[in-house]
């Protein structure tokens, strides 16, 4: 220091200090380093320190860019497998038929769902110390018997309730009372909180490093109550449950019951029946695969219907003819169902599907490896917007499923040259909405069914907008700068032809005419309001909105001209 300050006058102490502390940060730091990734260098065999670093970056990129460093890769890699890397994980997106075959094909010793969902939920911090086994099967599949056919076969019973519920429930909504009516109004809320403690919970933990886990698990474990409360409640009804089934062993008559806590119970491993904490910890992970997933896909098509206005009155013409034959079979209504499946495909919940963590090294036949840990999965989003799968796949279709002979009866409008008629609830390589091959998601019929009664009956009975038309429709950590984001230019396209559809706008404009451009700070719902003119003159026209975002123009990129504004 002494020499420096001799030899450097311009070096002031207080500069020294903050060289000083800036290199004890920097070796601080990489301690750290060296820290959270010993096990990965010490087991890399041939370590590429740039290699490592450069695939660092990219991991913690992911948080912020997923989508699109999902849908550039897929872009690239013309139906070949390719890799991202996230902070705790390496993913092998595949989309080829072929390869999505040989992923189902994998036995349940190798690629695994359990541990990638157990690994992306951490149910033993979020779900009341559930710690599943990697291994499907191991405690029996039970559920899937319970879903797929038991709850499945229910639906006539269960569909008008959940009619008369929802109807009462919008009521209570419209006339603006609070909750009432709720038998157990704490574990209600609690059922609700549930499901983003358990999103925001998991998500902290997996980014932690691994020393660090059982300390923040523990604290959050006991910081969020909702699993608690959850838990507690339902636990006696588990114990009543087992008690009875005991009781109907011995040969007494017990009451009869048709609810998912008797068909998970009734379906679980006949030699080593479940107890009633196990019983109530499968219900839990149940309950949130099927609200978060389910209450998503119903915002994203209620919002659909408000910016698509034009197919409310052919699809309250079909529920007022077919809602009642639904009611009693679950069936039908076309129109309604295709609707939704075209609402899901352009806003599915994820932009992975078919998730299998590798129990044990894998390979696809291309030579693609997957070591103990990496995660095959399939990129959702990016395939269910393939021009190959999907004609005009970024405009918003909503019959585009519907079979040809009702859609004949329609305005010309509504035809689409989309060449198979299929239903929601169809799986293919086309549609990962629901997962694919042989674990698809159980619960589809009745999910399906639960969507169509909600839609079914806001259709039926309200006429509806958006509160605030521009209000984002979903959340990203960034938003991706509008230079850089190829993707959501095309989405600003697809949406932008649809306004103008919708709602001709002016051409007349006179600094519109010559070379007219729209922009969006990177929400495709914004379109409309961020529309500016840009002349050829340089001249710019900018909406308020836009203004108030502190844009004002200078950044437009000239390739996105639509011949309008
Ligand atoms: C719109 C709503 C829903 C969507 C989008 C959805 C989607 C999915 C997806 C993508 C999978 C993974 C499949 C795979 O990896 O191949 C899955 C699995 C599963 N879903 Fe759903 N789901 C929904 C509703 C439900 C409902 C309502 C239930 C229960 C009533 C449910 C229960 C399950 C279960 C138990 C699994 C695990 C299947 C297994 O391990 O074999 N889901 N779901």
């Amino acid at each position: 220091m002494a020499v420096a300050e001799v030899h450097l006058p311009w070096l002031t102490t207080s500069f020294i200090e903050a060289k000083t502390a800036t290199a004890a940060s920097l070796v601080v730091g990489f301690l750290f380093f060296l820290l959270f990734h010993f096990k990965a260098l010490v087991e890399k065999k041939t370590f590429r320190p740039l290699q490592y670093v450069s695939n660092r970056l990219e991991a913690w990129k992911y948080l912020f860019y997923g989508t699109v460093i999902i849908q550039e890769k897929f872009e690239k890699s013309n139906g070949e497998a390719f890799e991202v890397f996230a902070p705790d994980n390496r993913y092998v997106f595949v989309s080829s038929p072929k390869h999505i075959k040989e992923l189902d094909s994998a036995p349940d010793t190798v690629l695994s769902l359990q541990a990638a969902s157990k690994q992306m939920l951490q149910p033993a911090h979020t779900m009341h110390g559930f710690n599943w086994f990697d291994r499907r099967g191991t405690e029996g599949v039970g559920f899937v018997r319970a879903l797929r056919t038991l709850l499945t076969n229910n639906l006539p019973q269960i569909l008008p309730d959940l009619s008369v519920i929802s109807r009462a429930r919008f009521a209570e909504l419209h006339a603006q009372h609070p909750i009432v009516d709720v038998k157990n109004e704490q574990f209600m809320v609690s059922a609700l909180a549930y499901i983003e403690e358990t999103l925001v919970g998991a998500e902290a933990v997996r980014l932690l490093p691994k020393f660090m886990v059982p300390f923040v698990g523990n604290f959050l474990t006991w910081k969020l109550k909702s699993h608690e409360v959850i838990f507690g409640t339902l636990v006696p009804v588990a114990e009543q449950r087992c008690l009875e089934r005991d009781l109907k062993n011995l040969g007494q008559q017990v009451p009869y019951h048709a609810d998912c806590i008797q068909w998970i119970m009734e379906t679980s491993p006949r030699q080593s029946p479940w107890t009633p904490k196990r019983i109530v910890h499968e219900l839990m992970a149940i309950w949130f695969g099927s609200v978060h997933a389910l209450s998503t896909t119903i915002t994203f098509a209620i919002h659909d219907l408000c910016l698509h206005p034009g197919y409310v009155e052919p699809l309250r013409r079909e529920l007022q003819c077919g809602y009642a034959d639904f009611e009693r079979t679950a069936t039908g209504l076309p129109l309604l169902d295709s609707f939704i499946k075209e609402s899901a495909r352009l806003t599915p919940v994820e932009a992975q599907s078919t998730r299998r963590s590798a129990l044990q090294p894998f390979s696809l036949s291309d030579g693609t490896r997957l070591e103990v840990g990496d995660w095959a999965c399939t990129p959702v989003r990016a395939i269910m917007t393939n021009p190959t799968f999907y004609p005009t796949p970024l405009d918003f279709h909503g019959f585009r499923f519907a079979p040809p002979d009702v859609v004949a009866a329609l305005d010309a409008a509504f035809k689409v040259p989309q060449e198979k008629s299929t239903r929601l609830v169809d799986v293919d390589s086309t549609f990962h909405v629901w997962g694919t091959g042989r674990m698809a998601c159980p619960g589809r019929y009745y999910a399906a069914a639960v969507i169509k009664v909600i839609l079914g009956q806001t259709i039926l009975n309200y006429d509806f907008e958006l509160v605030d038309r521009d209000a984002p429709r979903w959340f990203t950590w960034l938003q991706d700068s509008h230079s850089k984001n190829a993707l959501n230019w095309k989405h600003f396209a697809a949406e932008f032809a649809a306004l103008k559809a919708r709602s001709p706008v002016s051409t007349n404009h006179k600094e519109c005419q010559k070379q007219p451009v729209f922009f969006s700070l990177g929400r495709v719902e914004e379109v409309d309001t961020f529309i500016i003119a840009a002349t050829t003159s340089g001249n710019k026209a900018v909406a308020p909105r836009a203004k108030r975002n502190g844009f004002d123009g200078s950044t437009v990129d000239p390739s996105v001209f639509l011949g309008a504004c």
